[in-house]
């Protein structure tokens, strides 16, 4: 793992072309072309699962203060970090507007229209936009900012709440399958209830662990309950031609997705990138001298193609550089496998494939079998990195039953998990004593002592240092 991570991170954005946050807004940064295509890659990822059962939509950017302001625990929320939108042109708006925090008080006055009886549940929709929150925490580029360029949130509306837990459960598993492809291990927990979203029943998160042992909370799943219907009278009329209220969920995951792949894989060369969000699966780098640079340079741009034919994302550094610059250049930016070929490599008709993920140097021969052969190196590549990740999760996940070694194993660098009954001032309490915020509860068991009161334990929990 890397030194001083937050400066690794930091660094590490400039230098691979990610992003560029000299942008004259605090908190607002420019995706840069690279990170652009890393960005693209990913999100088509969660696209592709919600399409299986979402719809896409765009709903407008502003939200009248009459509407973000009816829900009143919602609006308490956010009310610091709503941006405001006050005049057009010369004149004063006679109703300021806020740039959307989030979507809800934009998106349910239209399913208060659109659902009209049972036949047009379950509602379910998503959206990829930018939203902006006036964070007043210290803001970091992809973890913490005030416009949020990539966020997707789903909203859903049911008849009834087993239906509503189930979704909730349906994006629990679509959630996995996303980070699963992007090579993150993760910990689920039920937030706690002072740390649920504003106007949710219960919220369900997915935290990662930073290299630097802090938790990013990259995904979270809010069961709504009946709030916000109650709020934009979102009613339906059932089979029997009763009026009831709909059961909502959101869940939303945001631009802290491209941190994780850019924070949890990276190594002190640069990023390693899964190849299934890779801006360039293969790097084809041509070793040439005057002697046989045609023909090399020929051979390269045919195996571009062969791997091409079979979908993979190729592209053939043939800048006049040395050879050396085009190595650093392409571990800095986190290829997942680099072909070398020099005149010799054509005589031989053998190319040298080179995995980012460990020091494996193979030789691969010129055939038919080529681009098979590179697609079980990105597949390892890829089982490599999650397995990587998952070690790493299982290695700073420590128990204890003693409150006074918390925050020891924190500063270590470690999630804690421990035994708690479950009682919202002992919750606090711990949470004061060891100054770590409790990331929510896991299971619930049925043995042992709260950690913090004489209480049966009710649940194993986790606490950690978060972003
Ligand atoms: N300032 C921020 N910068 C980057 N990501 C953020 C920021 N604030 C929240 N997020 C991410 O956005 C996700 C969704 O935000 S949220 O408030 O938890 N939930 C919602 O807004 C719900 N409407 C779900 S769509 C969070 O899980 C977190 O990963
Ligand atoms: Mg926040």
């Amino acid at each position: 793992m890397v030194e001083n991570f937050d400066e690794w991170f930091h660094d590490i954005l400039e230098q691979a072309d990610i992003t560029d946050s000299r942008y004259p807004i605090k908190g607002m940064a420019v995706w840069r072309p690279y990170g652009f295509q890393i960005r693209k890659h990913s999100m088509n990822i969660i696209k592709n699962l919600l399409d299986k059962d979402h719809d896409e939509v765009l709903f407008p950017m502003l939200v009248p203060e009459t509407e973000l302001a009816k829900e009143g625990i919602h609006v308490k929320g956010f009310e610091d970090e709503v941006y405001w939108v006050t005049k057009g042109g010369q004149r004063e708006l006679n109703e300021q507007l806020a740039l959307r925090p989030t979507s809800e008080t934009a998106i349910y006055p239209m399913y208060s229209l659109w659902i009209r009886t049972h036949i047009d549940l379950p509602i379910k929709m998503y959206q990829i936009v930018n939203t902006f929150r006036y964070e007043t925490k210290h803001t970091r580029p992809l973890i913490r900012v005030r416009e949020i360029t990539t966020f997707k949130e789903a909203h859903t509306a049911h008849a009834t709440k087993e239906e509503s837990d189930e979704q909730v459960q349906d994006f629990i598993a679509m959630y996995k399958e996303f980070f699963d492809d992007l090579g993150l291990a993760y910990l689920i927990s039920k937030r706690p209830e002072w740390d649920k979203f504003p106007g949710a029943d219960y919220t369900m998160a997915f935290d990662v662990i930073m290299p630097n042992g802090k938790t990013l909370q990259i995904g979270t799943i809010h069961n709504l309950g009946q709030t916000f219907a109650k709020t934009f009278d979102i009613t339906f009329e059932d089979k029997d031609g009763e009026h009831k209220l709909v059961y909502q969920t959101c869940a939303g995951v945001s631009d802290r997705v491209i941190a994780s792949v850019i924070g949890m894989h990276g190594d002190d060369k640069g990023l390693r990138l899964p190849p299934k969000v890779s801006p360039n699966q293969v790097t084809i780098i041509p070793i040439l001298f005057k002697k046989g640079k045609e023909e090399v340079l020929a051979k390269c741009a045919e195996i571009k193609e062969q791997l091409e034919a079979k979908g993979l994302r190729v592209n053939l550094d043939d800048r006049d550089i040395r050879p050396g610059k085009k190595f650093n250049d392409w571990e800095l930016k986190g290829t997942p496998i680099k072909l070398e070929l020099g005149p010799r490599d054509l005589e031989n008709n053998i190319t040298i494939a080179m995995r980012r993920d460990e020091e494996e140097k193979i030789e691969l021969a010129l055939d038919d079998d080529l681009a098979d052969n590179v697609i079980k190196l990105l597949n390892k590549s890829s089982e490599n990195l999650s397995n990587q990740s998952w070690t790493f999760q299982d290695e700073h996940v420590k128990f204890t039953d003693n409150i006074d070694e918390i925050a020891q194993l924190v500063e270590a660098g470690n999630v804690v998990s421990f035994r708690w009954c479950g009682d919202e001032a002992i919750g606090k309490e711990i949470e004061e004593k060891t100054g770590y915020d409790i990331l929510g509860i896991q299971e619930e068991i049925s043995e042992g002592k709260c950690i913090a009161s004489d209480n049966d334990a009710q649940y194993m929990a986790l606490i950690a240092k978060t972003y």
